[in-house]
């Protein structure tokens, strides 16, 4: 049996016993894995695709760009990769193009000499040179400024720039990982992304899936998080019920993998005792959850019921002047459809 199923069973015969007992050995044994994951929780064949496409990648030297919703482990994978490949004795450089203002990016990224500088250090060495021998990890790339794209794309094509101010050209071998929260393709159809670029960055795409997709992972995530605050808040809380395993399971987690983590934190700090007990916060974001999905419910309730209304007025004339389709504001083949929908039909 692979061990990604293995683990799987044996989570569910633990919760099963109510309680999670996190400080057990078959838990910590389950989430061993090679050294260079082990920041990477998770047992789901969701999350198992992206080990494969992480180890099949790492060590040639190709761009990676990583793709996936906030919280999904965009910059736990990107480091995975680094420490599996040839380059992990390099340094592995990070830029954040959403964190930096525009004007700053150019010079962060390629450097920058001030000619005729007197006071203080005139040169800035710039994160591609830093990265030199190495990898450059340019996380939310869709925040780059589309003539900071061009130059990107000059030095992946040909390896070389010049620092801000200077017309010298410097040389450089670097790795590209690449993230992105947005979708690039539509970026690219709204005109705020290049598509060579995109081409160029999208030779090796992996995609993170969002917690919400892969909710076997969440007792191990819980377990993991539960003894990474326990060590750093100073507690020793070992038992996970299963009636708050549920409860953090039935959660959609917009924020993924950082929103369970703040949570397990939160509950961390507020949990007496041995046992976890989930906050009232996220009870709150739980229920207003809850409370949307039901005024949907009630949208739809109140559609069907409008629409049912207007036709019975126009004694079931769907088309012209005095049908349905024009009263409500719909095409005559959408009002057919909303009526497939709604399960309704002439009386
Ligand atoms: N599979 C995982 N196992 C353990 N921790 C994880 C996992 N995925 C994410 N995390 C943790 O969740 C947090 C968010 O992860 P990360 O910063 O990599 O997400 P991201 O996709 O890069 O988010 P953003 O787009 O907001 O930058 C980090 O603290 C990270 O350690």
């Amino acid at each position: 049996m692979p061990q990604s199923r293995m683990g799987y069973a044996e989570t569910e015969r633990l919760s099963n016993l109510n309680l999670i007992q996190t400080k057990s050995a078959s838990l910590k044994k389950l989430m061993a894995r090679p050294e260079n994951f082990d920041e990477l929780v998770g047992q789901s064949e969701a999350l198992a695709n992206v080990f494969r496409r992480v180890e099949q990648v790492a060590p040639m030297n190709a761009t990676v760009l990583l793709s996936g919703e906030t919280g999904t482990g965009k910059g736990v994978v990107a480091r995975a990769i680094y420490r599996c490949s040839a380059r992990k004795e390099k340094p592995m450089i990070t830029v954040n193009c959403a964190a930096l203002p525009a004007d700053r990016i150019e010079r962060e990224l390629f450097g920058e000499e001030k000619a005729g500088f007197t006071g203080g250090n005139p040169r800035q060495i710039g994160r591609f040179e830093l990265a030199d021998g190495g990898t450059l990890f340019v996380d939310e790339i869709g925040g780059l400024p589309l003539e900071m794209q061009s130059k990107l794309l000059r030095v992946m094509q040909e390896g070389e720039f010049e620092r801000l101010g200077s017309t010298r050209t410097i040389k450089v071998d670097v790795r590209i990982i690449a993230a992105s929260n947005r979708n690039l393709t539509e970026e690219i159809r709204q005109g705020s992304f290049r598509e060579d670029l995109y081409y160029r960055l999208n030779v090796f795409p992996i995609t993170l899936p969002p917690l919400r997709q892969r909710k076997e992972d969440i007792p191990l995530l819980v377990h993991h998080f539960l003894a990474k605050f326990n060590k750093k808040i100073g507690k020793q809380i070992e038992l996970v019920s299963r009636a708050t395993l549920n409860t953090l399971r039935e959660y959609s987690w917009p924020g993924n993998v950082w929103e369970l983590e703040s949570v397990i934190e939160r509950a961390v700090i507020i949990s007496q005792g041995k046992t976890l007990q989930v906050l009232d916060r996220f009870e709150a974001d739980r229920k207003r959850e809850e409370a949307a999905e039901q005024d949907v419910k009630a949208l739809v309730d109140l559609e069907h019921d409008y629409v049912l209304q207007v036709l019975q007025n126009t004694g079931w004339r769907i088309e012209g002047k005095t049908g349905a389709a024009l009263i409500l504001g719909l095409n005559p083949s959408t009002l057919r459809a909303r009526m497939r929908k709604y399960g309704i039909t002439r009386q």
